[in-house]
């Protein structure tokens, strides 16, 4: 039994012991609506006598919503993620659009989505895509760990809940070749999305689907990180999204009561309960049916059959990027050559498709910590308890705190992020020490890195995981960045507000010194901070795919709307700015 799987187990004794998750009636229930045995309306009239009534529109899988080969829709959108979710239930507002939602991965049921915690415990399961990277030159042939969301919600469903845009100047660039794309153009988009519990103001929505908030319950040691961070001589900044990114803060999440927040939750569910639009499940898209130049259908696999549905107006493609330039190029969408070497008829040549990929990186710098009041102690009866009225270490997102500073003083915007977790956070969680010990960890995150990498396919066949190469430090100045962000990070710790927590160096340890000896850490230790973008570029250069209202190159009836579109990589997390993606999608369609 694996090492996470033991923490699976010891978490749930204790948290259903103190029956804050499910009980075996609810979860009974579920299982007999996810096979038919109850319908829809039994399910809520039980879910109400049972007294999960406020819950069961999370528990409410879509499988029931069965598209057949026969049906036709105005808009087909495929992937359920940050955007497509984002897309589809703006599209559905209006009742003359027939919307259907295709995603490979289930209803988002599973309890370790939305206790904000546990997400690493979705890492590597069904839920996952669990890719992982060509091997890398750089790491002398290690690879990077690629999780991506399968499941209502995609990424969002398992991400950190971390609410960040991004630097203005980012999006000035992109605007610069793509009118309406600058960030004056976006706010109102950013706007519009966003529910933040602090109010509406001049940067920030206060009536949007998407509920962004301060977190819960921080942990005593994201504070003192805060307080050794202003004794190290940062400044603080309490609100990194009203265009000053530059210091250290806590950081807003998309969470709501102490429950997560994803894509799912804010438009998806909303806008299958209201009836607007049809979202299935467990639906794997194999091909996009090109006639004469046009999108026109979509093929997919779901309970072991083939269908094809119809799109009478458009197809909007959102399986991410990592998915989405797989899906155009089995499609016959991408370069020429690569396209013929998998035996793929083309259909259109675009060398773009699956170039471009850029993303972020990471590493640890973890201590041990001398109070056993640490995320290891998070799976306990006490903060199962607490976790019941939204408190405690539950509701911790883990990277709760960190900012952003210049290092080059030439970069337009920050080029390093830190990420502050009031726990182990070491090689994607699989590092962390399994003797249940305490500790904290700073990770220096590089966020304007300067490579470039790939997404190739293996095979014509869907079903087989692509290529993914980051080419990471392809540009040796990025080692600068880290190295630096290493040693800011031991300076904070040094901190007197961290005296009395601070037990040894973990890693990189006390013998990591010299800058040679850090790098040769970084490559053992680097992971991605999973914010993959680019691979299907907007831009009018040769490389792009698509044009600035996402619509696929020389393909009419299909646009691409998810993190995949960016040109450049933004400089923080990315899930606000594809769910803003997947907003200002829907408002072209309404326009064009
Ligand atoms: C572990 C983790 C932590 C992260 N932490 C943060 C954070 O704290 N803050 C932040 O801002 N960002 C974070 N991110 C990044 C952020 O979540 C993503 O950038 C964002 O969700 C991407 O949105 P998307 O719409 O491009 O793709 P996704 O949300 O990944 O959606 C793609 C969807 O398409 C579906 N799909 C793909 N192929 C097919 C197919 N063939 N047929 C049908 N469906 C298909 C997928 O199953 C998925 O549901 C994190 C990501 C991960 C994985």
């Amino acid at each position: 039994m694996s090492n996470n799987d033991n923490k699976r187990r010891q978490f749930f004794k204790n948290v259903s012991a103190k029956g804050n998750i499910r009980n075996t009636k609810e979860i009974q229930l579920q299982r007999d609506f996810n096979s038919g045995r109850v319908s829809r309306r039994e399910f809520l009239k039980i879910a109400a006598a049972i007294g999960m009534a406020a819950q069961a529109p999370l528990f409410l899988s879509a499988a029931h919503a069965q598209a057949t080969s026969s049906e036709e829709y105005d808009y087909i959108v495929i992937g359920a993620g940050s955007a497509g979710c984002a897309v589809a239930a703006r599209l559905s507002e209006d009742p003359a659009n027939k919307v259907l939602v295709l995603e490979a991965g289930p209803a988002d049921s599973n309890d370790y989505i939305h206790i904000p915690a546990t997400f690493p415990f979705l890492f590597k399961t069904p839920l996952d895509w669990n890719y992982t990277s060509e091997p890398q030159t750089a790491l002398n042939g290690g690879t990077l760990y690629v999780p991506r969301g399968k499941v209502f919600g995609g990424s969002s469903s398992i991400n950190a809940m971390i609410y960040q845009r991004g630097h203005a100047s980012t999006y000035d660039t992109w605007g610069e070749t793509n009118p309406g794309w600058s960030y004056a153009d976006l706010l109102p988009m950013f706007k519009r999305s966003e529910s933040n519990s602090r109010g509406e103001s001049a940067a920030h929505g206060g009536s949007g689907p998407l509920n962004v908030c301060d977190l819960n319950d921080p942990n005593p040691i994201t504070i003192a990180m805060l307080e050794a961070s202003k004794q190290a001589g940062y400044a603080m900044n309490f609100d990194f999204n009203d265009g000053d990114q530059e210091g250290i803060g806590m950081y807003q999440v998309t969470q709501k009561n102490g429950r997560r927040e994803s894509a799912a939750v804010s438009y998806l569910h909303p806008a299958i309960d209201a009836g607007r639009l049809t979202a299935q499940a467990e639906a794997m898209v194999l091909k996009i049916i090109i006639t004469d130049g046009r999108a026109t259908a979509v093929k997919f696999l779901a309970n072991g059959k083939e269908h094809t549905v119809t799109a009478r107006k458009e197809i909007i493609l959102s399986g991410g990027t990592i998915n989405s330039p797989q899906v155009l190029m089995v499609s016959g969408i991408g370069p020429k050559a690569h396209l013929k070497e998998h035996g793929i008829n083309v259909l259109k040549d675009l060398p773009g498709v699956g170039q471009n990929l850029q993303d972020h990186f990471m590493m640890p710098v973890a201590y041990r910590c001398t109070q056993t009041i640490s995320l290891s102690q998070a799976g306990s009866e006490q903060q199962a308890a607490l976790y019941a009225k939204g408190k405690g270490m539950l509701t911790s997102n883990i990277a709760e705190a960190g900012g952003f500073l210049k290092i080059n003083p030439q970069s337009p915007a920050p080029d390093l992020q830190f990420h502050f977790a009031p726990g182990y956070f070491i090689l994607d969680g699989a590092g962390n020490p399994t003797d249940g010990s305490d500790g904290f960890t700073i990770l220096p995150s590089l966020v304007q890195s300067k490579g470039t990498g790939t997404v190739k396919l293996a095979s014509a066949d869907p079903s087989v995981k692509p290529l993914i190469d980051h080419n990471i430090f392809q540009n040796e100045s990025d080692y600068d960045t880290l190295i630096a962000g290493v040693k800011i990070a031991r300076k904070i710790i040094a901190s007197p507000a961290l005296n009395e927590l601070r037990g040894k160096e973990f890693l990189p340890g006390p013998d990591v010194q010299t800058d040679e000896e850090i790098k040769t850490f970084i490559n053992k230790y680097v992971q991605t901070i999973y914010h993959p973008v680019g691979t299907c570029k907007m831009g009018n250069d040769d490389m792009a795919v698509v044009d600035h209202e996402l619509r696929v190159h020389g393909v009419d009836g299909l646009r691409v709307a998810d993190a995949s579109i960016m040109p450049t990589i933004i400089n923080a997390n990315t899930n606000a700015p594809s769910i803003m993606i997947g907003e200002k999608c829907a408002d072209m369609i309404r326009n064009s």
